[in-house]
């Protein structure tokens, strides 16, 4: 097993900048605007990115994450709540206080890759009102879908393999800030590893 570092702290911190501004620009009207990360590590970046947008706007963007392990449609495989100890961890939910009822909704992930994860945040999301529209911010999109969704907002597209994994880093959870693309041992042979 190999890692290799593609972001490190300060190109983490541009990007973030950067998304911060693309969501300024296509918000005319930003009294609409909401952002809602999803846990672990899309719920920090969210925070994140609602404080560049509040110092941007200068005005409070409401902020809210969700924790998406009881809409999974891999519940049943996977375990939940802690019966099963590969299963997820389950997190609260705060979207009680946040106004999602017609509101232009910027859901903030670490990383896209089948779009399961969004599938269900979405899901979760319609349980607390029925939003204006939905957008979606990623940190890396490392391809690979099984469902039809795309990112509005994207940090950085990075080709993988199915055998690799992408480890995205954040002070706040992990001590550092940082995105890693880890290599698995598939055999060279192996189509699906390149
Ligand atoms: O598009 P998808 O196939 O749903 O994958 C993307 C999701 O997977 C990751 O979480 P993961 O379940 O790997 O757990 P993690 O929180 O330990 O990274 C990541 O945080 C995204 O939320
Ligand atoms: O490579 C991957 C796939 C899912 N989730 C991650 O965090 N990384």
């Amino acid at each position: 097993m190999s890692e290799t570092t593609v972001l490190d702290g300060d190109d983490l911190s541009r990007t973030l900048a950067r998304i911060a501004h693309e969501i300024v620009e296509r918000h005319p009207d930003p009294s609409e605007l909401v952002v809602v990360g999803i846990h672990t590590r899309g719920a920090v970046l969210a925070a994140r990115l609602q404080r560049r947008l509040s110092e941007l706007l200068d005005r409070e963007v409401p902020l809210g994450d969700l924790d998406i392990a009881f809409y999974r449609d891999d519940l049943a495989t996977r375990g939940a709540g802690g019966a099963d100890p590969a299963g997820p961890v389950i997190h609260a939910t705060h979207l009680d206080a946040v106004p999602v009822e017609g509101a232009s909704v910027v859901l903030v992930d670490d990383v896209l890759y089948t779009g399961r994860t969004i599938r269900s945040a979405i899901e979760a999301i319609f349980d607390y009102g029925r939003p204006g529209r939905v957008q979606l911010a990623v940190l890396v999109d490392r391809g690979h879908r099984e469902l039809p969704f795309r990112a509005d907002y994207v940090g950085k597209n990075l080709p993988t393999a199915t055998a690799e994994r992408v480890n995205v880093r954040l002070e706040e959870v992990d001590g550092r800030d940082e995105v890693a693309i880890e290599r698995g041992d598939a055999h060279p042979d192996d189509p699906e590893a390149r």
